[in-house]
């Protein structure tokens, strides 16, 4: 490496997001091969290194341009302050950062916190938080394992992220305030050592992220109800129509939610849609 000019991609070398990001390069047509534990990786085919770093070191390693983009959670983009630009929301970590106290606190807001100890992985993005709702917090900076230490007895509160909830159930807490919600992004910095190929990754990645999104939906139908059907899925720009033998009736395929696929099956039979199918799209150029 070091000398060569191609493209640096950070990506996580450990936790959640390392193999969701490499999942999602190698859907993107990356092709790579990380051997054992190297930190370091050369993509087949494409002027593209990937570099395997700490999840919350690569918003700093990208805004000083040792990497050029990066896959990492924007709640880390945001906590280091780094000046990168979003490209893309990956559609994956989902999460929200949270003001959480024991269960029987009687604070109603974070206003309730004026003096309180916080323990929290976030000091940044908590002070920025409490600071407009005039609180200066004694924070407690810490790397993790958070929701213990209002029962360790080192803090009255914590902020951290909550996804599912189950972490605050089994520690007894509650969430006071919802701070903000963060998402996997990829990033990249304003001096990229070859936007051309930083593009095509865009595209690359675009094509998977959307395509995890939608399915195409394929059904006949009459043509008297077609206004009607194109209200329940509309499509991506609009949907193609092709013809069938009868000619009262006609072919029509579209891209849908996933989310929204089963509802829209079932309004489109009761239109009178029949041959009614879903089918998985893995990537797509829109
Ligand atoms: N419970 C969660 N659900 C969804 N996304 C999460 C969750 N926890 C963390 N994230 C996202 O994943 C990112 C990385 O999390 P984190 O640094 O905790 O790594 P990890 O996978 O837990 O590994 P580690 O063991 O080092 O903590 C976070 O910054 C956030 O964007
Ligand atoms: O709402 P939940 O679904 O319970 O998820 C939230 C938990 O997930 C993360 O911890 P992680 O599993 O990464 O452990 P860590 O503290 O060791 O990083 C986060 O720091 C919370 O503790
Ligand atoms: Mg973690």
């Amino acid at each position: 490496m070091g000398t060569n000019n191609n493209l640096r991609i950070g990506i996580p070398s450990k936790g959640r997001l390392s193999d969701l990001a490499g999942d999602l390069l190698k859907q993107a047509g990356l092709r790579f091969r990380r051997q054992n534990r190297s930190l370091f990786a050369r993509v087949s085919d494409l002027p593209v290194d990937l570099i395997f770093l700490r999840t919350d070191d690569i918003p700093t390693l990208c805004a000083e341009g040792a990497i050029d983009m990066g896959i990492t959670g924007s709640d880390l983009v945001d906590e280091a302050g780094a000046d990168v630009s979003v490209r893309m929301p990956l559609g994956v970590g989902r999460c929200r950062l949270a003001i959480c106290v024991p269960e029987d606190s009687p604070a109603e807001s974070g206003k309730d916190l004026a003096g309180a100890r916080i323990a929290t992985s976030f000091p940044t993005i908590s002070a920025n938080h409490l600071a407009k709702v005039g609180v200066t917090p004694h924070l407690v900076n810490l790397s993790g394992s958070v929701e213990v230490m209002i029962s360790l007895g080192i803090a009255d509160a914590i902020v951290d992220l909550v996804e599912t909830g189950s972490t605050l159930a089994a520690n007894k807490l509650r969430i006071l305030e919802e701070i903000d919600t963060y998402e996997t992004v990829l990033i990249q910095n304003g001096k990229c050592r070859d936007s051309v190929t930083a593009e095509r990754i865009v595209r690359r990645l675009e094509g998977v992220v959307i395509a995890r999104d939608f399915s195409l939906l394929e059904y006949n139908i009459p043509r008297s109800a077609l206004a009607a059907a194109e209200k329940i899925a509309p499509g991506f720009n609009s949907p193609t129509i092709n013809p069938l033998e009868d000619q009262e009736w006609c072919a029509v395929r579209v891209m849908v939610k996933r989310s929204e696929v089963i509802d829209a099956m079932e309004q489109l039979e009761s239109l009178g849609a029949s041959a009614i199918m879903e089918t998985e799209i893995t990537n797509c150029r829109l």
